[in-house]
């Protein structure tokens, strides 16, 4: 997609853009048809954006990318003054004073402002933007739209699937991604917004039609320094400039206070939703349990109302399944024909990669992306619920992170499960033994005689966990989810849980009983 606005004449005159002096003549005129801030994803016409990053400064790439095919430079005055040292790279060169700050309205500018010509919901939250979104793309799906998808997991395109690099893409990736759905025809797009995203402005300059927010509980602390800052930085996907209207799920603190500020500040712009009984605009009511889901009603306070569900295990995936029918219903859609087209679906029941995914029946094996203390109490208590024999929980902490998080997840552990194996996650730079011993002396020091065994490794963690247990027990396998790749101190081993798991149910004794999904 090539857009009026990508001479490069026309960008310096909209944006706050400096050419360098020595430009070749007739720069003005040169025209760019895409942005990239990393040189091994530029291709041939496009600009690279080399800016300063926490590791390296992105314009030592510049040389490289003009070598791939860049034909402009987009950089920062400490950018500017390195490439003067390194001579002409033969392109015009742009200066911006922050060109992060600059790198998402650039780049809609050069890719037609694609957000504008697709339906956009995005969702943020602690936990369940992955589920949500999901859930989102399987209800568009089901009134015949065709959509994308940007997350945690995967980027998608009308089917096409390719692995996420980061939860929320970079600025110039974003844009271009946009583009490429409206190019294939994709109509409308759901995203997950991470906190992160929304503090580097990595989104900017969309403005998502419907945004939708499901809770807040402490992680990446690491960054964002305060519960408060954190909750800042999700809050401002809420402001006007970010979107038009929003869904806040009100069952914790933090999205009461999100929604009465925006009550305040944007009257009936932003709805409340609770499932939990607060006082909210939209209402999930008649709840009732069916095989490992459930079936609700949600009702909005002017009367609309909605009878669906979930075959998503869990009390939070009744919330994230109501989040995601308000977000539909909120950009226009009638409840009469979301209730039809959902109930030709089976529901709002979409596979999520490693989302409380079930691997097996008897036992029930469950691998499940619950890395934080809300999650793992969430999932843990959906699990309990359910299970008629004993609960057997194998997880482990990351390193290098947020390190406060692991005492209260030894706790959640001890308390919810019957059985324990604690075993790596992803210990980064972080000492592995190091990690496990936090994590047991938490653990004993909550309930001292708990049955909790250290297995580091974790495939021989989660092959003992299954091969020992016995048909009734359920075992949740926590953490990891769909991630392939495990980090031990700088090396990047190959690790899936799902995959450790099905080798683990291939060894179990009567397995042709087909336990094993
Ligand atoms: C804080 C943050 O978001 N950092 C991201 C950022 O790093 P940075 O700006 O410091 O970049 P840098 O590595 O110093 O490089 C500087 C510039 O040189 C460029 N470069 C660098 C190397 C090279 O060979 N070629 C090249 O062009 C880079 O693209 C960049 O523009 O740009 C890098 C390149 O895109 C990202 O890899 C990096 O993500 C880091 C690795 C990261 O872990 N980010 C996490 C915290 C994150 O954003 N997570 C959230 C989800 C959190 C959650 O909910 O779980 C997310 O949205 O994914
Ligand atoms: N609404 C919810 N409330 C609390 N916990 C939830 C909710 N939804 C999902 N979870 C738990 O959190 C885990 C992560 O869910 P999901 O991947 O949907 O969230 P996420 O926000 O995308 O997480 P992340 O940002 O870490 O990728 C799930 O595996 C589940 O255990």
């Amino acid at each position: 997609m090539t857009a009026a606005s990508s001479r490069l004449g026309d960008l310096v005159a909209a944006l706050p853009l400096t050419p360098v002096p020595d430009n070749p003549p007739g720069w003005e005129d040169l025209t760019v048809h895409g942005v990239r801030s990393d040189n091994r994803r530029v291709g041939g016409g496009e600009l690279f954006a080399g800016h300063g990053g926490a590791h390296v400064h992105g314009a030592r790439y510049a040389r490289d990318a003009v070598g791939a095919g860049a034909t402009a430079v987009l950089t920062d005055p400490a950018g500017a003054e390195l490439l003067a040292r390194e001579g002409s790279l033969g392109v015009p060169v742009l200066v911006a004073e922050d060109v992060p700050a600059l790198l998402g309205e650039l780049a809609a500018a050069v890719y037609g402002r694609p957000a504008e010509a697709l339906g956009t919901f995005a969702v943020t939250g602690t936990n369940g933007k992955t589920s949500t979104v999901y859930m989102l793309d399987h209800a568009l799906r089901s009134l015949g739209r065709t959509t994308g998808l940007i997350g945690t997991v995967e980027v998608r395109v009308a089917g096409r699937s390719e692995p996420a690099v980061l939860t929320t893409p970079q600025p110039a990736d974003l844009q271009a991604l946009l583009a490429d759905m409206v190019a294939t025809g994709v109509t409308d797009m759901s995203m997950e917004v991470s906190s992160h995203a929304l503090g580097l402005r990595r989104v900017d300059p969309v403005v998502f039609d419907v945004a939708g927010f499901t809770n807040l509980s402490q992680d990446h602390l690491d960054y964002h320094g305060t519960l408060e800052q954190y909750f800042a930085a999700k809050a401002s996907l809420f402001a006007p400039a970010r979107s038009r209207r929003g869904v806040v799920v009100v069952d914790d603190s933090w999205g009461r206070r999100l929604a009465e500020t925006a009550a305040a500040e944007r009257p009936g712009a932003v709805a409340s939703l609770s499932v939990q009984g607060h006082d909210a605009d939209w209402r999930v009511t008649e709840i009732t349990g069916e095989g490992q889901g459930h079936t609700f009603t949600l009702i909005h306070r002017d009367g609309r109302r909605l009878r669906t569900g979930t075959g998503l295990p869990g009390g939070f995936n009744v919330t994230n399944a109501a989040l995601a029918a308000a977000m539909v219903l909120t950009s226009g859609v009638e409840p009469d024909r979301l209730e039809a087209s959902l109930a030709a679906a089976g529901g709002l029941t979409p596979v999520i990669p490693g989302r409380m995914e079930q691997l097996a029946d008897f036992p029930r094996v469950i691998v499940d992306f619950a890395h934080n203390p809300g999650a793992l109490q969430q999932a843990v208590d959906a699990l309990r619920a359910t299970t008629a024999g004993r609960l057997v929980l194998v997880f482990g902490a990351t390193g290098s992170r947020d390190r406060g998080k692991r005492p209260q997840m030894a706790q959640v552990a001890v308390d919810g499960a019957d059985a324990v194996v604690i075993a790596d996650d992803d210990p980064h730079d972080e000492s592995p033994d190091q990690i496990r011993a936090e994590l047991l002396a938490a653990a004993d020091a909550h309930r001292p005689g708990s049955q909790v065994r250290e297995i580091g490794n974790r495939a021989e963690a989660i092959r003992t966990a299954v091969l020992e247990a016995a048909e009734e027990d359920t075992v949740l396998v926590a953490g990891r989810g769909h991630e392939k790749i495990q980090e031990v101190a700088g090396v990047d081993h190959h690790l899936d849980d799902r995959e450790e798991v099905r080798a683990a149910l291939a060894l179990r004794p009567g397995r042709a009983g087909g336990s094993a999904r």
